[in-house]
């Protein structure tokens, strides 16, 4: 069964389909409409009980699902959360495609692991409240909060701070090499750059350059749109 990836014209389902592409897996896209509220469809929420996106399909993977602590049924084939699918991904087909994107040794496995946890816990946060007010809130006709928005961008250049000054250091963010740290922030840093029309905040600082990632490049070609 060919991988299916639900909401592909949003960043996190973009971050395992630019995942999927580096790891050389064959997947499908199914479009999800969150101005519509398509991701609270009965169907969809089946998959995904809080009706965010992404959802995948796996003919290869099942997620046991505790329904009670007695009895646990296999739900066939679906999981979510981008993170996890990515690290599930990048582990199961370790020695496919471009690259190993996990790291060689314990000690390059850690770095990846930790600029992972800073990218869901410090990255995130603030780019995702930008995503929200500059993006999402236009699409629904509503008003940005522009305090929040000035706020966050603040938060956000503390962090690109610090990655400028580990970037200054070392090539990648675990390293020598390109690993799924680095392939995390891919999808919403191509927001930050593209529709909210705030590259300064990554083109003033100079080792933070977003090189050209040919596996984003055609993830934002199969994912009919932005947004
Ligand atoms: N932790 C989840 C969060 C996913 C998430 O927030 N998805 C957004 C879309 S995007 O901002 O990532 O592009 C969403 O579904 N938002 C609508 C909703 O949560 O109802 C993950 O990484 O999969």
């Amino acid at each position: 069964m060919v991988v299916k990836v639900y909401g592909p014209a949003y960043a996190s389902p973009k971050r395992v389909i630019v995942c999927l592409i580096e790891k050389q897996i064959e997947f499908e896209t199914v479009p999800v409409d969150l101005v519509k509220g398509e991701n609270k469809n009965p169907e969809y929420l089946k998959l995904q009980p809080f009706g965010s996106l992404p959802v995948i399909q796996d003919g290869d993977f099942t997620l046991y699902v505790h329904l009670s602590f007695s009895h646990i049924l296999k739900c066939i084939d679906s999981f979510a959360e981008s993170r996890a699918i990515i690290k599930y991904y990048a582990e199961k087909y370790k020695s496919q495609g471009t690259t190993d994107l996990l790291g060689r040794t314990v000690e390059e496995r850690g770095l990846v692991e930790q600029w992972l946890e800073v990218e869901a816990h410090n990255f995130h946060p603030p780019i995702y409240q930008m995503t929200t007010q500059i993006l999402f809130f236009a699409k629904r006709g509503l008003p940005a909060d522009e305090n929040l928005i000035k706020e966050s961008e603040e938060k956000l250049g503390k962090v690109l701070d610090v990655y400028e000054e580990r970037l200054s250091k070392s090539k990648y963010l675990a390293g020598d090499f390109f690993s799924l740290a680095d392939l995390s922030h891919l999808p919403f840093t191509q927001y930050l750059v593209g529709p909210m029309e705030k590259e300064y905040m990554i083109r003033d600082r100079k080792h933070s350059q977003t090189s050209d990632f040919p596996s984003l490049e055609q993830t934002l070609a199969r994912s009919s749109g932005n947004f």
